[in-house]
């Protein structure tokens, strides 16, 4: 889980390189909230037509690593398989896979219409894989048919299904895909609780901004010029400063990457620290840090901060993070239940583990990796942080909280309980527009419910859930 925020600059997810990350990124534009339904429409491309069936396997592999377990797309990068491959396959095969998991509702439902009965799961892989590439990605049907049938034939459990391959395929090809919803991307059991948490029709525009490829947004550090820097990347600045680039590709050429100007942070993921507004002269703790988007715009403020976390490897990109921009702050490894420290502070954010479901556009995989009963069981850990970052906060002090989760238990839910079990603390209500976040955000409460539905206009942004929290007593 990310929080939403991304600090890394190679290899950050939903970043390809080279021209094929450009080509797939003139499909990324605004959902449109109004249509319902609509077409998987085919790209023409050639480029992918050079990229061999390695690449494909590649895909299958990431593809069904995703379905299997949280965070396993990231983990399979390495498998032998793909590491293996050229940089600019292996961002092909990433591409596929990520694009075959935002349209999968979509994808099986036109497989679905015509095969009469489910075949093995490594053909249905292949025809995924396939599809992903034609309907979504642009590939020239050639290059994607005639390499599944390859594939299909190579194996001994999918050869006997090389003719409906190609049977398949080739007839979605002649005859079209047929109409699709973007609601059928997400498993049923998330549509019908976001459906009752926010409308039938928010659903349906959260679907929608789901199944665009999302655009970098980057954080600045103080006294980086935004419109300048949004002019180099063809971007524009966002409301709170935000530079969303119009650019794809390999981040780390991006002029001020080498000078640590900014980092990458989706625009939802920079509203938390904007609310808790730490300041020069302040101390503030991060209870969990890492990656670290969150511990760079505290740094920025001129806050003393204290970044803490759990997770070693996780710290150790955070401390890259700081050392790119030259931003300093203290590092601790520790459990924030447990963290054996007398120190109280005027600022504590804790941006707690979540299902992470708000960062679906940029992360489809959450849909797949999130089952129900964790909701639960990530509700009683984000109870137990609360109440842990409670006791760091100095009186007179205030905490944030927040999730990247639109699960109401892990937001609305949480704070509520919160505050009936400390009633030394009280909500400081927001203002979404001081903080750059969508004015509809607001709740009645005075907490952010930040929705990917939100800012068709600008592109959309990730889902957050944020609250700020006073220490009266
Ligand atoms: C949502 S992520 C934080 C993202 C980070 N704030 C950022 O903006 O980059 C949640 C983090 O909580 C950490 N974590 C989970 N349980 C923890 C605990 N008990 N104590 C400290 N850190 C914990 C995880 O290792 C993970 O890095």
């Amino acid at each position: 889980m990310t929080g939403g925020s991304r600090v890394e600059g190679r290899g950050s997810k939903g970043q390809h390189s080279g021209a094929r990350g450009r080509r797939i990124a003139e499909k990324s534009r605004p959902p449109k909230p109004d249509v319902a339904s609509s077409t998987l429409a085919p790209r023409p491309s050639t480029l992918d037509a050079d990229i061999g069936v390695e690449a494909r396997v590649a895909a299958g592999i990431l593809l069904n690593a995703a379905l299997e377990r949280r965070n396993g797309l990231d983990e399979a990068m390495v498998l032998p398989e793909v590491a293996a491959l050229p940089g600019p396959d292996r961002a092909f095969a990433r591409a596929v896979a990520m694009a075959a998991l935002r349209r999968l509702g979509e994808i099986d439902h036109i497989l679905n219409q015509r095969l009469k009965k489910s075949p093995p799961e490594a053909v249905r892989t292949l025809m995924r894989v396939s599809l992903a590439q034609t309907l979504v990605l642009g590939t020239p049907a050639f290059a994607a048919v005639s390499t599944a049938v390859k594939l299909a034939e190579r194996g001994v459990k999918t050869r006997p299904y090389k003719a409906l391959v190609n049977a398949v395929l080739r007839g979605i090809e002649r005859e079209g895909p047929g109409l699709t919803t973007a609601r059928s991307n997400l498993p049923d059991w998330i549509a019908a609780r976001w459906a009752q948490a926010y409308g039938e029709a928010t659903l349906e525009a959260i679907a929608l901004a789901a199944r665009e490829e999302p655009p970098t947004d980057l954080s600045l550090k103080p006294g980086v010029d935004a419109a300048a820097l949004a002019e180099a990347l063809d971007g524009t600045v966002l409301p709170g400063g935000t530079v969303r680039a119009g650019s794809r590709g390999d981040l780390t050429a991006w002029p001020g990457y080498d000078t640590g100007d900014w980092w990458v942070q989706d625009a939802a993921a920079a509203v938390p620290v904007r609310l808790l507004a730490p300041k020069a002269g302040e101390t503030a703790l991060d209870l969990c840090a890492a990656p670290g988007g969150k511990t760079l715009q505290i740094a920025a403020s001129g806050a003393t901060v204290t970044a803490l976390d759990r997770s070693e490897p996780r710290l150790r990109r955070l401390r890259q993070n700081l050392e790119r921009t030259g931003l300093a702050a203290e590092v601790v490894v520790a459990n924030g239940e447990e963290w054996d420290d007398p120190r109280t502070f005027d600022a504590v954010l804790l941006d707690a583990p979540c299902t992470a479901t708000g960062t679906l556009r940029r992360n489809p995989e959450v849909l797949r990796a999130t089952k129900p009963a964790e909701v639960a069981k990530l509700a009683d850990v984000q109870h137990r942080l609360l109440d842990a970052a409670a006791l760091r906060v100095a009186p007179g002090g205030r905490l944030v909280y927040c999730v990247c989760s639109l699960e109401r238990e892990e937001g609305e839910t949480q704070v509520i309980a919160f505050l009936r079990r400390n009633p030394a603390f009280r909500t400081a209500p927001a203002d979404p527009v001081a903080v750059g976040a969508p004015p509809e955000a607001l709740t009645p409460e005075g907490w952010l419910r930040i929705l990917p539905s939100m800012w068709p206009e600008h592109g959309s942004l990730d889902g957050f859930f944020v609250a700020r929290l006073e220490r009266v007593l």
